[in-house]
């Protein structure tokens, strides 16, 4: 499969806060936050328009095996040549690193030093039963260098840096994951060694409603999105794999 490229930077300054203290904390106890109604009905309906734009005129591709996932993604990484709909959101999603960076470290110490990559990743579920099996972003434990040999080890650096995963969704307002489907299923509290979810304490299901924006520890949060159903909606997503280093190993 495709190695991005590795290239990350200083996060850019926020504006405006997008994360309160309260889920500033949530993230650092549990792990896993979801902020409704991050951005306005209208920028996600035109980052929407703008990504279908993109889905229909350039290449996406299927990363990884299709056993494992179904999507097809694309890169995004010269945002000066992104559409000025999707651009303002990513510059959003990129100002989260500096927003953690800042943050006092009794209300969030979970990650430190954090970095941008320059690219992000635009995902599409279209259709019937495309889904992403149980997963980490940041597979720490599957990509030791004593298991895994050099090759495999240099090949997944950039995911080794990956320390918060944030995603935002640009779909409908009203998307309905009994309906829909494309549900994500976070396995909170699962073992390390689990891989399928089965030790989970607190499941949660994320509807991937438009404008909701997602934080999860991408070494910890075991995941999956779940299988869409047959209403013909496209699930769109934004992911930025923000980098950063655990504190307990820091
Ligand atoms: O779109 C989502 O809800 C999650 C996607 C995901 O897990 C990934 O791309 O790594
Ligand atoms: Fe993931």
């Amino acid at each position: 499969y495709m190695t991005p490229p590795i290239e990350s930077t200083t996060p850019p300054p926020s504006k405006s806060a997008l994360l309160s203290i309260p889920q500033l904390k949530q993230l650092d106890r549990k792990g896993f936050v979801q902020i409704p109604n991050a951005f306005s009905r209208n920028s996600i309906l035109e980052a929407r328009a703008a990504a279908i734009d993109l889905y229909k005129s350039t290449s996406f591709s299927n990363q990884n095996s299709p056993s494992v996932r179904q999507d097809t993604t694309t890169f995004i990484s010269d945002i000066s040549s992104t559409p000025v709909a999707l651009r303002s959101i990513i510059r959003a999603m990129r100002s989260v690193a500096s927003e953690l960076d800042s943050a006092d470290s009794t209300d969030f110490s979970r990650t430190i030093s954090h970095r941008v990559p320059l690219h992000l990743q635009l995902a599409v579920y279209d259709g019937e039963r495309k889904e992403y099996r149980a997963h980490r972003d940041n597979p720490v434990l599957g990509s030791r260098l004593q298991d895994v040999g050099l090759l495999h080890y240099l090949r997944s650096k950039p995911y080794r840096a990956r320390g918060i995963t944030c995603i935002v969704y640009l779909n409908s307002e009203d998307w309905n994951v009994e309906e829909s489907g494309g549900g994500l299923e976070v396995f909170l509290g699962a073992d390390e060694q689990d891989d399928v979810g089965e030790t989970s304490k607190h499941p949660a299901i994320v509807s991937p409603v438009g404008g909701t924006m997602v934080l999860f520890d991408s070494r910890v949060v075991l995941h999956r999105v779940m299988p869409m159903l047959c209403t013909g909606e496209r699930r769109i997503a934004l992911t930025l794999w923000i980098e950063g280093e655990p504190r307990s190993t820091a």
